[in-house]
């Protein structure tokens, strides 16, 4: 394992963690009190989270104030900016979630408060179709076809598009194992798919799905989502029944997914951890145990590849291999880049990228560790 570089903080002038702090979020806020007509004391709350001087820990009543504190040691009472961009980041939205009573007694429990941002991101008719009828392509296209959807449909990420400028797109896929993502998917064994956003993301991964279990190159697969709302448009259990529910009547995608579902050779997981300011170094035993068991585990989008290699400094060309060596069982990245943090480039392979490459979306990898 090489030495660990210094953890990304968002304090450095003109950064991009710098930016998401101070423009990401409170546009994160406006969006939310302009889907849900919360009462005054919500928005007062709100507010008072994006002023808050030094980070505040949660309320001691909260159900999570435990873990929380430990998560959180050495991080209270110092500048959002202060801390490392994952923490912040991950305590923002526990933070948002207590400011609008998620979790609190009363009518706001367990209302989605990015719900309407959600529901205008939802694929419409043409999406569907458009993905229902690569099924009559030959299976190797199909294939093809599915992870490059899978990869791009990343982008519908409803916190980038918030900011994202989108000027310099170019959309190219630099480092490409797909290859060796589809070798390590012959057996029929199990097969867990950690999503990331709902809507036109969440689309085409489920076609995936419905495509690994069809055509026998997983036996099993368990999608594993979020337990609750978190970076504005992750997919919780409800958003993938909602986006069930967009099928139409006749699809046949549509049936077997609901079919797989009922059957058991589809699973949804919503552990706890995938809201935790945690890396998956830290992977609790029951997820461990899953993801050592299945024969791949794919990790959807840009978090979930941060928090497989580390939210630090990499050097561009230090090795995924290695760095993701810890994982238990094999891994295999989706992701188009929207953070800093990338791993795996050959030597010399950002010298012809554009100044904005880490961040625009406009790039993309698909890395495996088999
Ligand atoms: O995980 P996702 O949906 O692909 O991306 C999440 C994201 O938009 O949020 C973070 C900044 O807030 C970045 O890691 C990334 O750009």
């Amino acid at each position: 394992m090489p030495v660990e570089p210094p953890p990304i903080l968002s304090n450095v002038p003109g950064s991009f963690p710098q930016s998401v702090l101070r423009d990401r979020h409170p546009a994160i806020v406006r969006h939310v009190l302009e889907g849900i007509p919360y009462p005054p004391e919500v928005r007062l709350r709100l507010e008072r989270l994006l002023q808050e001087p030094v980070i505040a820990p949660l309320p001691a009543g909260a159900h999570d104030a435990a873990e929380w504190a430990r998560w959180g040691e050495g991080m209270y009472g110092r500048s959002w900016y202060d801390v490392p961009f994952l923490w912040a980041e991950n305590f923002f939205y526990r933070r948002l979630l207590d400011a609008v009573g998620y979790y609190a007694p009363g009518p706001w429990r367990g209302i989605d408060p990015f719900g309407p941002q959600k529901d205008a991101g939802l694929p419409g008719p043409e999406e569907l179709a458009e993905l229902d009828a690569l099924q009559a392509l030959p299976d190797e296209q199909q294939a093809g076809a599915l992870v490059t959807a899978a990869l791009w449909g990343n982008r519908a990420d409803l916190g980038f598009r918030l900011v994202a400028q989108g000027a310099d797109r170019v959309d190219e896929l630099i480092v490409d194992e797909s290859k060796r993502l589809w070798e390590l998917l012959r057996g029929g064994g199990a097969v867990c798919l950690v999503a990331d956003n709902a809507g036109r993301e969440l689309l085409p991964d489920l076609v995936l799905i419905d495509f690994l279990l069809r055509t026998g190159r997983a036996g099993r697969v368990e999608l594993h989502v979020k337990p609750a709302p978190y970076f504005v448009s992750d997919a919780l259990p409800a958003d993938v029944l909602a986006e069930l529910r967009r099928f139409p009547a006749g699809s046949a995608v549509g049936r077997r997914l609901r079919v797989a579902l009922e059957e058991g050779s589809l699973s949804l997981h919503a552990d706890p951890f995938f809201c935790a300011p945690l890396t998956f170094h830290d992977l609790p035993e029951q997820l461990a145990v899953r993801f050592a068991a299945a024969e791949l585990t794919i990790l959807k989008g840009d978090l979930n590849y941060r928090r497989l290699v580390g939210d630090r400094h990499w050097p561009a060309t230090s090795s995924f291999e290695e760095l993701t060596g810890y994982f238990p069982g094999a891994v295999a990245a989706l992701r188009t880049v929207k953070s800093d943090v990338v791993v795996g480039l050959a030597e010399g392979a950002e010298w012809s990228l554009p100044a904005s490459w880490r961040t625009s979306g406009a790039f993309a990898l698909v890395q495996v560790r088999g």
